[in-house]
Order: C-alpha cells, then structure tokens, then sequence
C-alpha cells in the first residue's frame, strides 16, 4: 500500500526579541513565527510491537536522540497512562522521513519533525489529547514545539509557547542556508547576547521597527552568516530566522524571488517558499476528519 506522508512545514522567525531571563536561563522572548509551504515529510506505520522504529536515519544523529523518537515514545507513555484500563502495551510504530531541511539553520526542522510525530500518531493510535495537550507535551521537548503543533502562524511570547494566531501580509521568502549549523544553546548562554528588549504589542508589529537580537552576534561567530545576510539584503528586506544560521529575504511573489534565486553565488543552498497562516499538517488534517 502507498504511504501517507504528512507534512513537517518549516517556519521563519520574522523578529526575534529577547526581553528578559528566567531563571531557569531560558529567555523570554516575543516572535512572529510564520509557517511555511515548504518542508520535510513523514509517513507512520502503526503495529502492535510496542517498539518505536525511525527506519530513515539522520546522519549524525543517533536513533534514540532524534526528536521524532522522542516524541513518539513521550506519546506513547503519556497515553499508556492516560489510558491505564486498556491494555496499550503494543502500541507501536515505523516511521520514515524525508527530510529537506538544513539542520541548525534555525527553521525549525526538528521541532516540527516532533510535532508531525505527536499530532499524527495521537490520530493513528487514538490517544484523545486535545491540541493544548499536545503542545504541552511538545514543549518538554522543545520551546519550539507548540508552534507546529497547534499550527496557526502566530505572535509569540513566554519561551516561545504562548501564541495568538497573527496575519501577516502575504509573502514569498528566499532562505538561504550558510552552510553552518548554529547551536541555540550556545547562542543563548552567550555572555554579550542582548536580553533587554522592549515588549511591543502584536498590534504595532511591523518588520520595518522589528529585529532579531540574535542577529549581530551570529552574524559576529559565524562571517558566512553575516556574507549571506549583506549579500540578500542589496535585493531585498532580510533578515536572520531564530538562532541562525538560515537567512530569509521578503519578496512580493515567488517570481522575485525566483529572479535572486538564480543570482546566488555557485554552489549556494537555498529554497522558496510562501508564508502561510495554517500548517499545511493542519489543512491535510482539517480535510480527512476521524
Ligand atoms: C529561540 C528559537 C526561536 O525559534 O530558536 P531556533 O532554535 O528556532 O533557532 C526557538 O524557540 C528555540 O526552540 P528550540 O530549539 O525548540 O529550543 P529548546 O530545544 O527548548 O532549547 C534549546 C536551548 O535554547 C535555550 N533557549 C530556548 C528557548 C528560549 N526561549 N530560551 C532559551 O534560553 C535553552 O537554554 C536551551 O538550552
Ligand atoms: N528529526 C530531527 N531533525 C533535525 N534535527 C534533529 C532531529 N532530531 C534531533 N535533531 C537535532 O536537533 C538539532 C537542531 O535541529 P533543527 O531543529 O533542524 O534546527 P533549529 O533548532 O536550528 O531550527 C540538530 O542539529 C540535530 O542534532
């Protein structure tokens, strides 16, 4: 039988605003996170071995620290004792991905693989948790997480987890990856890191008096950040996404950005995308109800 894949959309952090630390040194922060059509994607055979299996193995990543199995076995015990009068312990699975996204290039690849994984096996297996659940359960995984899966483009606030659905004016990106992956831990532990931003309501957003605080630092540690970043924006209003290392150029449709596209230095990794204001999980979902 064919495979149902499902989508594990990217998303762009169109500001990044750090206001303060709590203390357990996680910073708050506020964000518009706008998700995108472009992304990688999962297919989830469910049995009744009681094993979690990613038969598609990201290089560099050992089997049990990927966050897609980590999500699943999270899943599966939550359910197990959200359910403790059924008899759960077979519940299994094989997964596979496709995976497109550049890793550490701050586009959420692994948060989103993450959230595919909760949303879809809560379906397949009949978990019942609501979405609120679910976020809840994803941001033990990572701040990132609740995004994807409650699956609005949204303002942000907190350590990224509380968002409020937000419209933004409809655009085509170009990413481009520096071909250099950025640690969020060591960006976030950095000593010259600003953490003093103003709050601003979503009401007064706009990407003309917004910035990423991030961005200077990065662009400090890693030059081809700051080339990339130089580079994009002698076309386009640009910007760095959450901790780097990816750079995101805003265009009015995708043949604008098709036209810089085909400008970028050989060898350049890049895609197009649109913005979005439902996943497109979320759209698939919404038109195969139980
Ligand atoms: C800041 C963002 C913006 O999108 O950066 P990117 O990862 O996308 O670049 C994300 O929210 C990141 O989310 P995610 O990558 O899931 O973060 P986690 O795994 O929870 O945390 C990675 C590390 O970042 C730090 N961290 C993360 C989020 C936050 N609000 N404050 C932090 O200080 C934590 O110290 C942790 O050690
Ligand atoms: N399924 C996954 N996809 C991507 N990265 C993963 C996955 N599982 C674990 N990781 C780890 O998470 C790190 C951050 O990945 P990713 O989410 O793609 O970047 P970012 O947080 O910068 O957007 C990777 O470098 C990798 O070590």
């Amino acid at each position: 039988m064919l495979k149902q894949w499902w989508p594990s959309p990217a998303k762009l952090n169109l500001f990044l605003h750090i206001n303060g630390r709590y203390a357990n040194g996680y910073h708050q922060l506020q964000s518009v996170f706008q998700l995108l059509d472009f992304g990688d994607e999962l297919a989830f055979e469910i049995d009744n071995s009681g094993k979690i299996a990613l038969c598609t193995p990201i290089e560099g990543v050992e089997h049990d620290d990927n966050l897609i199995v980590k999500a699943a076995r999270l899943l599966q015990q939550h359910i197990k004792v959200q359910h403790a009068n059924r008899d759960l312990s077979a519940l299994g699975c094989k997964i596979y991905l496709k995976k497109r996204l550049p890793m550490g290039g701050g586009i959420g690849g692994g948060s989103s693989n993450a959230a595919t994984t909760l949303v879809v096996l809560n379906k397949l297996w009949h978990g019942g948790l609501n979405p609120n659940e679910l976020a809840n359960l994803g941001l033990q995984l990572g701040a990132d997480v609740p995004i994807f899966v409650m699956g609005d483009t949204a303002f942000a606030e907190g350590v990224g987890e509380k968002l409020q659905p937000f419209t933004v004016v409809p655009a085509t990106y170009l990413v481009v990856f520096p071909d250099c992956h950025v640690s969020t831990q060591a960006v976030f532990t950095h000593v010259d890191l600003p953490r003093n931003t103003a709050k601003i309501s979503a009401n007064d957003y706009q990407f003309d008096n917004t910035h990423n605080d991030c961005q200077e630092l990065v662009c400090e540690l890693y030059p081809n950040v700051a080339k990339t970043l130089h580079w994009l924006l002698e076309y386009a209003p640009s910007r760095m996404t959450g901790t780097g290392s990816c750079v995101f150029a805003v265009f009015k449709d995708a043949a604008q950005a098709t036209k810089v596209q085909k400008l970028l230095p050989e060898g350049s990794i890049s895609f197009i995308a649109a913005g979005l204001s439902r996943s497109p999980l979320h759209q698939l979902l919404d038109a195969q109800p139980d």
